[in-house]
């Protein structure tokens, strides 16, 4: 549940603004999750500006999907303070309350549906939580179809508004699936893994459409692609054994001795080894 400053109950529902009055919509402060003993998030403490474009990156098992699902409700952390903006904690809202107070979620795998056109697909998502026979059969009013208008264009499939997503490329359906994120007017989008498995050019794209996003949202990519983080990345944070090991601009990450020296050390990953290569 959601209370206002005075301890007044409000429902996710109530379009609760979250407050960033300080710059920052997302404290992550002190937290710490525990598998079996294992320690996945160890008194992580992340602050994301409001409109910034943020990467995550870190070597395998390093904790950056734990702290997607500690964001997202999926998890709960043992301890710590998880806040939108000032005042919203999300600890104590479920997943779809967190989705509804406007942080969305890109998973790597793309989940349109393939039978359903393009547009179908955003209009579907623009409808929430009314259902799939509702929203088809339910005329749109002027605004709805301008908005849908507006994201395709954001996201670059204009031209293919009336194919059915089956026939769209991988790097398309991860495009129209941004595409649905954007219907619900989220303030925060998690984006993880956004290039794995697109042609060079689809990268390029996908690089200029999450840039133009910023700002107007703030988004956080979680990627190992090294090039790709280089190439659409004012600030980074590296994370290692669950905790921020380093965060900075590109070139300072890439200058940074504990990260050439724990990612050459431990995983020898070629991502990894782009970032010593690079230093
Ligand atoms: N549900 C779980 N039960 C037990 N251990 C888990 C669970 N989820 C994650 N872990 C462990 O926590 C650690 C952090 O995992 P996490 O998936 O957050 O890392 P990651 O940085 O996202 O890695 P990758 O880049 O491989 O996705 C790993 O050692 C992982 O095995």
């Amino acid at each position: 549940m959601i209370v206002d400053k005075s301890g007044s109950p409000l429902t996710a529902t109530e379009n609760i603004k979250p407050d960033t009055r300080h710059g920052v919509i997302l404290y992550v402060e002190d937290v710490s999750v525990s598998f079996d003993g294992f320690k996945a998030l160890n008194d992580l403490n992340l602050y994301i500006n409001d409109g910034e474009l943020r990467c995550l990156i870190g070597a395998n098992g390093a904790g950056k999907t734990t702290l997607m699902d500690v964001i997202t409700g999926k998890t709960r952390p043992d301890k710590g303070k998880v806040n939108f903006g000032q005042q919203i904690d999300l600890l104590k809202l479920d997943e779809s309350e967190i989705a509804k107070a406007g942080i969305g979620r890109k998973f790597q795998k793309p989940t349109v549906f393939e039978a359903l056109s393009v547009f179908e697909n955003i209009e579907l998502s623009l409808a929430g939580d009314k259902g799939i026979l509702t929203s088809l059969f339910h005329k749109l009013s002027g605004e709805q179809r301008d908005r849908i208008g507006e994201i395709l264009q954001t996201i670059g499939l204009m031209k293919e508004a009336y194919y059915p997503a089956g026939r769209l490329s991988h790097g398309q359906k991860q495009w129209l699936e941004i595409g649905m994120l954007l219907a619900a007017e989220p303030r925060v989008l998690l984006v993880d893994e956004p290039v794995a498995g697109m042609t060079g050019q689809e990268t390029e794209r996908t690089a200029e459409l999450l840039t133009s996003l910023a700002g107007k949202h703030s988004v956080i990519v979680v990627e190992h692609d090294m090039a790709f983080v280089r190439s659409i990345a004012r600030k980074v944070t590296v994370l290692h054994q669950g905790s921020v090991l380093a965060e900075g601009s590109m070139s300072e990450i890439q200058a940074n001795p504990e990260v050439i020296k724990v990612y050459l050390g431990e995983d020898g990953g070629s991502a990894e080894k782009t970032v010593g290569a690079q230093a």
